[in-house]
């Protein structure tokens, strides 16, 4: 066998939800083919096979079902590191987390693709309806019809004739249709129905109504595209936010270029008003940049010299001049957007489920049709004709459009309305277990703390407060830890030259070591410390007495002597109380997990009102996650993978903050892309909203069905009131869906 291939395609003119499953059912017969996954909602189609597989046989065979279909280049990356842009401080790869570098770097290596994504090459939304396929046919039966009427107006006796020709105007592609997916493995599709219905109608000489109903369903068809397409549009439009265009400043002198020809630290000129081309680094200029299209974030930011843009954000009231960052094909936006339209492909357990009743519910539907038409006349002396009237218009209410849309449609308006404000899903399954969590761990670094800790004393034991800072900065050079990072700023700030270090490593939750001018330092928390010298009641106090300020505090050795310490504060994020209060308030128990030390932990866990977890190994964040999970609890773990990529991995739903790391998204099941905590409880909220609304949807599809099954046995309502039930089902629940395209308030 040979290696798994994996190709993805865009698919035109799915309208009915069924459609994926006819598609699914028809391109995994074909040799080699693993396994195929359709997105309704996203248009897309993505083939697993062994290599072996004609590709031009796959094209073939969807496009013989009625469909345009064209292949898309390279797998979509469920990574978003796009994020990584906006960091100003990016600690991604933190070495004690046992990561190197080269993690981080694959962003840049990897090819930018133009054609990735970012066209919309939906071919049917192209254009207005009645240019497309679909829509001349539509015209087409129902000219058919009018003249059909005419004609028996005027000359009655080939009034039945008439009415046939301008059926089959309908049919003929519809039975096309039918035949083509019977032979890949769909007996009963909904064009199959249709034409028994209609064939059946010519039968017992209801031609008028079937040359109606066919033309109903042809209508009903183009309703069910042009809901559908709202909701694709919805998140593709996003891509249009990008303007196509920008300044490109080069050699001294500034041109107009395509934004997609920019490459990573090109320089680009933004006018006031304008919006920003692509995803970048202020070089120079300060405005006030709108970032709403992107954050959802009404207020506008101002951003200086340094501070990351992202492309289809408005600039303000100065002109910028920016350093790109990002590839058109790989900024944020476009990066949004392929999640989004990958996320919708893997299937949420109710989706299955659906998928799974529909594909009995159908056949069901032909039986009691077929006993419906059979059994009165048969057993009670019933008309036949009435009887049978009443089975074909039952074999219309077979089709299972309405009920296999209603959650698709949900979980894509709600994909898409969460991407919109930097709430990433990477799936339907997800959003599902969301709305149960019961539970949320956060991690406190980066998490609930804005992640950029700052030194506020530098305390001298052993040393003077200059070597404490010196030797402390010279170890860290290397290393990526926040609190790294904090420590060589001040070095920095200082104006302290660095001796060099050599065997710089990393202890995971404890500190680093190494040797600068050949003496062995240490550098860590106290606990760490204590276990190689003891530190004095004295020294002891004036610690404690910092981390009850909420204050971090390492220490360092020199030899084997303790040299000094120093102590950093790491500022709670603006909105981390009010965040933790939204989930309380929505029942949920909230919990901070932290390497950091007891006093310094409690201290901020106070200020925000959270249970706190402390001095905690990565192994030990997991065991806590597990522990709560067999206690009962659905439990959302939210970190940036520093330290908790396997506490993520372990959750029953991983939320990466901040965009996170590498690691972290790629454990992670979910990504909130602007550091809000209070996006925790948003991503709740929306989950419970998007399941509530999958219920209202699955008791439209099937309460209407019940309703007109009813009326038809009962001789109250006929042929075209049972085709408009599903068309018109389908089209409630997609207009239901889209609901959840406005922002929650
Ligand atoms: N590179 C380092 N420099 C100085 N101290 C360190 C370093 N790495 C770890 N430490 C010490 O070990 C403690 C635990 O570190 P760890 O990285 O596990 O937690 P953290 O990232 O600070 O917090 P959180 O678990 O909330 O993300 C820190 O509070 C600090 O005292
Ligand atoms: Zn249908």
């Amino acid at each position: 066998m040979g290696e798994t291939v994996e190709k993805r395609y865009r698919v035109g003119g799915m309208d009915c939800a069924s459609c994926a499953a006819k598609i699914d059912t028809a391109v995994r017969r074909i040799p080699g083919v693993e396994d195929v996954s359709v997105s309704v909602t996203a248009g897309t189609m993505t083939v697993r096979h062994d290599g072996s597989s004609d590709l031009i046989a796959i094209e073939k065979k969807v496009a013989s079902l009625g469909y345009t279909v064209s292949q898309v280049a390279g797998r979509l990356q469920v990574d978003t590191q796009a994020d990584h842009s906006h960091h100003d401080h990016d600690h991604s790869d933190h070495d004690h987390a046992g990561h190197n570098h080269e993690a981080h770097d694959h962003a840049a290596e990897k090819a930018p693709d133009p054609l990735e994504g970012l066209h919309g090459h939906d071919a049917p939304m192209a254009g207005p309806w009645w240019q497309s396929k679909k829509g001349r046919l539509t015209i087409s039966s129902g000219v058919a019809l009018v003249v059909a009427y005419i004609i028996g107006h005027l000359v009655p006796t080939i009034a039945p004739y008439a009415f046939i020709v301008a059926m089959l105007v309908g049919l003929v592609p519809i039975a096309k249709r039918a035949a083509t997916a019977a032979l890949s493995g769909t007996p009963f599709s909904i064009e199959m129905l249709m034409t028994i219905a209609a064939v059946g109608a010519v039968i017992i000489h209801a031609g008028e109504e079937a040359a109606t109903v066919v033309f109903l369903f042809l209508v009903g068809e183009l309703l069910e595209g042009v809901a559908a397409g709202k909701a694709r549009a919805s998140i593709q439009s996003l891509t249009t936010l990008v303007p196509k265009r920008a300044f490109l400043e080069e050699g001294g002198t500034t041109r107009e270029v395509p934004a997609e020809s920019l490459s990573v630290g090109a320089i680009i000129l933004v006018r006031p008003g304008d919006r920003i081309a692509a995803d970048g680094a202020i070089l120079s200029g300060e405005s006030a940049i709108d970032e709403a299209p992107v954050t959802g974030e009404s207020t506008p930011v101002r951003k200086g010299e340094g501070d990351a843009v992202f492309a289809g954000t408005v600039n303000g009231d100065a002109a910028l001049r920016i350093k790109v960052t990002a590839a058109a094909a790989d900024n944020t936006i476009a990066r949004v957007v392929r999640l989004v339209e990958e996320a919708q492909e893997s299937k949420a357990p109710t989706e299955r489920f659906i998928d799974r009743f529909s594909r009995y519910y159908t056949p069901g539907v032909v039986v009691v049709a077929a006993l419906v038409a059979i059994l009165p006349p048969l057993l009670m002396g019933a008309a036949w004709d009435e009887w049978i009237y009443k089975g074909l218009a039952i074999l219309l209410i077979g089709c299972p459009c309405a009920l296999v849309i209603s959650t698709p449609a949900a979980i894509a308006a709600s994909l898409s309305s969460g991407a919109r404000r930097g709430l990433l899903l990477k799936g339907g399954a997800v959003l599902e277990t969301l709305g149960k969590v019961t539970a949320v761990a956060l991690d406190k670094t980066g998490t609930l703390t804005e992640g950029k800790p700052q030194v506020t004393d530098v305390i001298a034991f052993g040393r003077d407060e200059a070597d404490v800072l010196k030797y402390a900065a010279a170890l860290e050079t290397g290393s990526s830890h926040p609190l790294a990072l904090a420590i060589l700023a001040r070095a920095t700030a200082a104006g302290i030259t660095l001796p060099a270090v050599t065997g710089a490593k990393a202890l995971g939750g404890k500190g680093i070591t190494g040797t600068v001018e050949g003496q062995p330092l240490f550098f860590g928390s106290p606990k760490a410390a204590a276990e190689q010298v003891p530190l004095s009641s004295d020294q002891t106090a004036r610690i404690t007495a910092l981390n009850d300020d909420g204050k971090t505090v390492s220490v360092l050795i020199v030899g084997d002597t303790l040299a000094g310490a120093i102590a950093m504060r790491d500022e709670p994020r603006d909105d981390a109380k009010s965040g933790l209060e939204a989930l309380t308030v929505a029942g949920i128990k909230t919990v901070m997990l932290t390497g950091d030390n007891h006093r310094a932990a409690e201290a901020i866990g106070k200020e925000l009102g959270i249970q706190v977890r402390a001095e905690l190994m990565p192994e030990d964040k997991q065991r806590i996650v597990n522990e709560l999970k067999r206690g009962g609890s659905i439990v959302a773990k939210v970190g940036d993978g520093i330290n908790d990529a396997p506490a993520l991995a372990t959750a029953d739903v991983g939320i990466a903050m901040g965009g996170g790391t590498d690691v972290a998204l790629e454990t992670a099941d979910a990504a909130i892309l602007h550091g809000r905590v209070s996006d925790v409880a948003a991503m709740i909220a929306l989950s419970k909203r998007t399941m509530r609304n999958i219920v209202e949807n699955i008791t439209i599809a099937l309460g209407l069905k019940a309703v007109f099954l009813v009326t038809t046995i009962a001789g109250i309502t006929g042929l075209w009131p049972a085709i408009l039930a599903d068309t018109g089902a389908t089209v409630l629940v997609t207009i239901n869906a889209l609901r959840l395209l406005k922002p929650m308030t």
